[in-house]
């Protein structure tokens, strides 16, 4: 009993880096779930980034709206929203997520309404399921909302 009262007083950074040899940020290992309901996991440290197949098999099960750029290095998506209020909206809602998770994307606004999403792993320089679980969460907060 003790031990599991011992693992719930640890800080989420603790327990997750006690299951680090079944996150993305671990050299090999086995790959973990993406679905928008999934928690990211500390990246910093040693770790291996997904690999094209894997990039590609994500991206086309998971995010199929988002491109993925030149060596499967990041994956982006943009919007055209109503209008600068409504995409600063956007941002700071994802800017919750993010923050919530301690995974953070590349925000670009321009032309006063259109919002580019850039997901990378900076740890790794590459891309990791984070990057996913975060963009189906993005995915999810773009959806328009009852009004
Ligand atoms: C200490 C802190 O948790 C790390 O630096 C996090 C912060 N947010 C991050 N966000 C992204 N996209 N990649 C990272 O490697 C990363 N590392």
């Amino acid at each position: 009993m003790f031990a599991v009262l011992s693992v719930l007083r640890q800080p989420r950074a603790v327990i997750a880096g006690g299951f680090r040899s079944m996150s993305s940020c671990a050299s090999g290992g086995s790959r973990r779930e993406v679905s928008r309901e999934a928690r990211c996991l500390p990246c910093e440290g040693i770790g291996s980034a997904l690999t094209t197949e894997q990039v590609a098999e994500l991206v086309s099960s998971k995010t199929p709206k988002w491109t993925v750029t030149e060596g499967s290095k990041r994956i982006y998506r943009t919007w055209v929203r109503r209008n600068f209020m409504d995409a600063m909206d956007f941002l700071n809602r994802i800017a919750q997520v993010a923050e919530t998770e301690g995974h953070h994307p590349d925000l670009h606004l321009t032309n006063w309404n259109q919002v580019r999403v850039e997901l990378w792993t900076h740890a790794l320089g590459g891309l990791t399921e984070n990057d996913f679980i975060l963009a189906m969460k993005v995915d999810a907060l773009a959806e328009p909302r009852n009004q």
